[in-house]
């Protein structure tokens, strides 16, 4: 298992209670897991020790089982669990610090180590893949929120970590650029069969994703399982995205539908299907009476 946690209470130095309290959750390669749950309900936190900032930069009392692809947070310095662990922040401009697009992107790959061929190679089609190409010379700094987001994910998929932690990472894209985005997260969860744990309140860009929602309220996981069973049940503290709404005037209707994958057309697909199964056995009943 790339993630393993057990048992788990976190509280911050100032903290007057625990902020994470008895958080079980284990994860594997290829999956994209959504976190959801309220504001203040410990989703940033639990991101924190899963890329060591906790301990280690926030300190406070860590307690239970955290293994991040075999490695302790707690005995690991951080730019060694960030050899495995890609992080997005919340606020990119926190991770950017260099004079042009292309700089950002390659910093990484040089302090790894890779040759400058490899670096050129990863550097261009990840410019191009982000649509960066025509920004490459820019400065960071001078780029809107949304372009500074796709830097910074840039950044971090050309070191091809094997668990990439994003919170909110499509918070200033566009819906359209959100979900190209997203879906490239996803390609590469099952192409390089990495493990992307993300945190996003857009559910109706993020959902289609997802093969795992993880729900936390008031720093505990009250759900871990499919999307769309996750939302059902706690769509009262997720929020309801409108394709689950469709499904369930569906079903109000007597149409029930057979579909794990939440996107728009899948979804708008299958309900056809069922309404012409339906159509078709009516027009039988007609025929035999
Ligand atoms: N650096 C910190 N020091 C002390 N308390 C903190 C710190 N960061 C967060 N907290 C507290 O921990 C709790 C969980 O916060 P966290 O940021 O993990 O929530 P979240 O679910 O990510 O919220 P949001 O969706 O608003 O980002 C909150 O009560 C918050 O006030």
């Amino acid at each position: 298992m790339l993630l393993e946690l057990g048992n788990v209470y976190y509280r911050y130095p100032d903290s007057e209670d625990w902020v994470l309290k008895n958080i079980n959750l284990v994860a594997d390669r290829g999956e994209f897991i959504l976190l959801l749950g309220p504001s203040g309900c410990g989703k940033s936190t639990l991101a924190r020790i899963i890329n060591g900032l906790i301990p280690n930069f926030y300190g406070g009392e860590l307690k239970g089982h955290v293994s991040v692809k075999g490695l302790d947070p707690r005995r690991t310095p951080t730019h060694v669990l960030a050899g495995h662990v890609g992080f997005v922040f919340q606020n990119p401009e926190n991770q950017l610090f260099f004079t042009s697009v292309e700089r950002e992107i390659a910093f990484g790959l040089e302090n790894a180590g890779y040759s400058p061929e490899e670096i050129h190679k990863r550097v261009e089609n990840a410019l191009r893949e982000y649509g960066l190409w025509e920004l490459r010379d820019k400065s960071p700094f001078e780029l809107s929120g949304g372009q500074q987001q796709k830097v910074a994910l840039a950044s971090v998929m050309v070191l091809e970590p094997e668990i990439l932690v994003l919170d909110e990472p499509t918070a200033n894209l566009d819906p359209l650029t959100a979900l190209k985005v997203l879906g490239i997260v996803r390609r590469t969860t099952l192409k390089q069969r990495v493990l992307a744990l993300v945190i996003e309140h857009r559910l109706e860009v993020a959902m289609p994703f997802a093969d795992r929602v993880v729900i936390m309220s008031d720093g505990e996981i009250v759900f871990d399982g499919e999307p769309l069973e996750g939302v059902r049940k706690y769509g009262h503290i997720t929020g309801k995205p409108f394709i689950v709404k469709f499904i369930e005037r569906l079903e109000d209707l007597g149409v029930r539908l057979n579909t794990k994958t939440l996107s728009p057309e899948h979804v708008a697909i299958e309900a056809l299907k069922k309404l012409r199964e339906l159509c078709n056995g009516r027009r039988g009943d007609g025929a035999r009476n």
